[in-house]
Order: C-alpha cells, then structure tokens, then sequence
C-alpha cells in the first residue's frame, strides 16, 4: 500500500516503522514544516491516509482527504465535538474513514471489559465510580479521547451517571466537590513522558477495583493504525476501531 502520513511527529515516526516493516511504501509525510505539498494532487498518489497530527489541523486534512478520495485513518483526538458533522459529510461525498481514540488492541479489549464491569456494576451502587488518565506533558487534549470513549462506555451501562466532567490535576483543581452524583469524574494527570495510562476506580467503603492500562510504549497505537489502514481498503463509509476489532467469544 502505498501511504500518506499527515502529522510526522512521535506517532508519525513509528507508524512509518511499522508500515515499512510490512512492506508498505510511503508517498507523502507532512508535518507543519512543508504544509505546502498537502495537495490533493499529491494526496491521491496514495492508496490511504494516516492522520496522527493537532486537534487544529485535523479537519482541514480530513477534508483535503475527501477532496482526494482517499480513505483516511485519524488516531488524533480533541476533535471529537466535530465528529458528527464530519459523518455526515463523509457519507454524504461516499468516502472511507476510520477513526479511533486508541489504537491498541490491549485498549480495544480494555474498552470492550469496560461495558460489562459498569452493566455488572448497577446491581452495587455503594461503589462510586471514576476514570483517571495520565499522560506525557506535551499532550495538548484533556480529557484524553481514550478517557472519553471509557467514560461514554460507563455512562451506556451504569444508570447512575449521565455525564461526565473532567478535572485537569496540574490546574490545581479541586475534583471531587465539584461532581455532582449523577457525573462521573475523569482525572487527567500530566507526568513527564508516559505514553498513557488509564484506570477505572469503583470505590466503596470497604474495598476499591481497579480496572487499569498501562501503555508501555507507542508501537502498540502505531501498529493497530497500520493495521486499520489495511483493513479500510475497498470499503467506503464512516467506521470506528470496533468495526475492525472483533470480540466476540462465543
Ligand atoms: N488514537 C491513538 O491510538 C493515538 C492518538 N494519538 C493522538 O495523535 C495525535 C498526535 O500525537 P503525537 O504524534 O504524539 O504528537 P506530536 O506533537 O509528536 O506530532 C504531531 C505532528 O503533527 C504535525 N502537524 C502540525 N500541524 C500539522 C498540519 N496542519 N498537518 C499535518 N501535520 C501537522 C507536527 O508538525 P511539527 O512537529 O512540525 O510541529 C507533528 O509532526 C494527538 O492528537 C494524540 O492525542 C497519539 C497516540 C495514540
Ligand atoms: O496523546 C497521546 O499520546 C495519546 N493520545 C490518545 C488519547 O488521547 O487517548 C491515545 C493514547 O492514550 C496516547
């Protein structure tokens, strides 16, 4: 396959790794030092995109990329209030794009184990529930997407909480007088260079669970985009990490 990586940066690097390492070739890299050669004309000598770049930039590559015709992978997050609007419009032209908070199959899994442990959780409603995430210094979204799509999946399942409400910790913040019972409080933490950690915390008087990712390094989120950019081609329409990863174990 033949690739166009939009954003070069600590996940565009190792992307590039991986896509090399499976015999792909790579067409185009563009990161805010030649912003100029994002073309349509250059983008269509690729067969897909890759997208890990700024939630300020993201929107202006994803439609070049319809512009294009060409299908589109998006690991970038802090967009995601846009994220219907671009559906629609991804439909409505018949293009393909897949877009995923976290790529790791560990992630997925963690997503998938998140839904069951809240629907079991309703019978025990003396655990009070949160989500903490903790990131590398240099990330510019708070909640992290991977926060957001793990407290969507309480919230789906859990009668109790209907919304969710972030508290960035370096802020100085003060978390926990400020939620109201029926909100479930996301925790972002900023330390140094971890490459993300996420944990779900339901806490009573008498014990606490914790149902917790560590990311270890990038190359698990790399690798899965890789693998979802194999898997979009020859399909159009609007999909999510879900449509690629398959759970179930029956
Ligand atoms: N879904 C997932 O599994 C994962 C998602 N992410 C997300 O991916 C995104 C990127 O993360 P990361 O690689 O760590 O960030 P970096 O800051 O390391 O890289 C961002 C890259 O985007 C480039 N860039 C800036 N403006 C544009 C533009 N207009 N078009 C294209 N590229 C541009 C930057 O260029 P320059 O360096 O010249 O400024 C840089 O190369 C973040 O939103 C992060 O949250 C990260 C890991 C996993
Ligand atoms: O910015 C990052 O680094 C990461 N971003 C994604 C997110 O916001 O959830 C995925 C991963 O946790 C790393």
């Amino acid at each position: 396959m033949k690739i166009a990586l939009l954003g070069y940066g600590k996940m565009g690097k190792i992307i590039e790794q991986i896509a090399l390492d499976r015999k792909h070739e790579i067409v185009l890299k563009i990161d805010y030092t030649n912003l100029d050669e994002l073309t349509v004309d250059n983008l269509t000598k690729a067969d897909v995109a890759i997208e890990f770049s700024t939630p300020d930039s993201v929107l202006n590559n994803i439609r070049q990329c319809f512009e294009a015709k060409v299908p589109i992978i998006i690991g970038t997050t802090g967009w995601y209030g846009q994220l219907q609007q671009i559906k629609d419009e991804c439909i409505k032209t018949n293009n393909a794009l897949l877009y995923a908070s976290n790529f790791s199959v560990g992630v997925n899994i963690f997503f998938h184990m998140n839904q069951i442990l809240a629907k079991l959780m309703n019978r025990y409603p003396y655990y009070e529930v949160q989500v903490e995430e903790i990131h590398h210094v240099q990330k510019l979204d708070s909640p992290s997407g991977t926060a957001m799509t793990i407290a969507e999946g309480i919230i789906d399942n859990l009668d109790s909480k209907t919304e969710w409400v972030n508290v960035l910790q370096e802020n100085g913040d003060e978390p926990i007088d400020a939620v109201k019972s029926n909100q479930l409080l996301i925790e972002s933490l900023r330390i140094d260079s971890v490459p993300g950690t996420h944990t779900v915390i339901y806490d009573s008087e008498v014990d606490m669970i914790e149902f917790k990712h560590t990311a270890h390094n990038r190359s698990g989120f790399a690798l899965g985009a890789v693998l979802a950019a194999e898997w979009i081609q020859n399909k159009k329409g609007f999909f999510t990490a879900s449509d690629m990863f398959n759970f179930d174990v029956k």
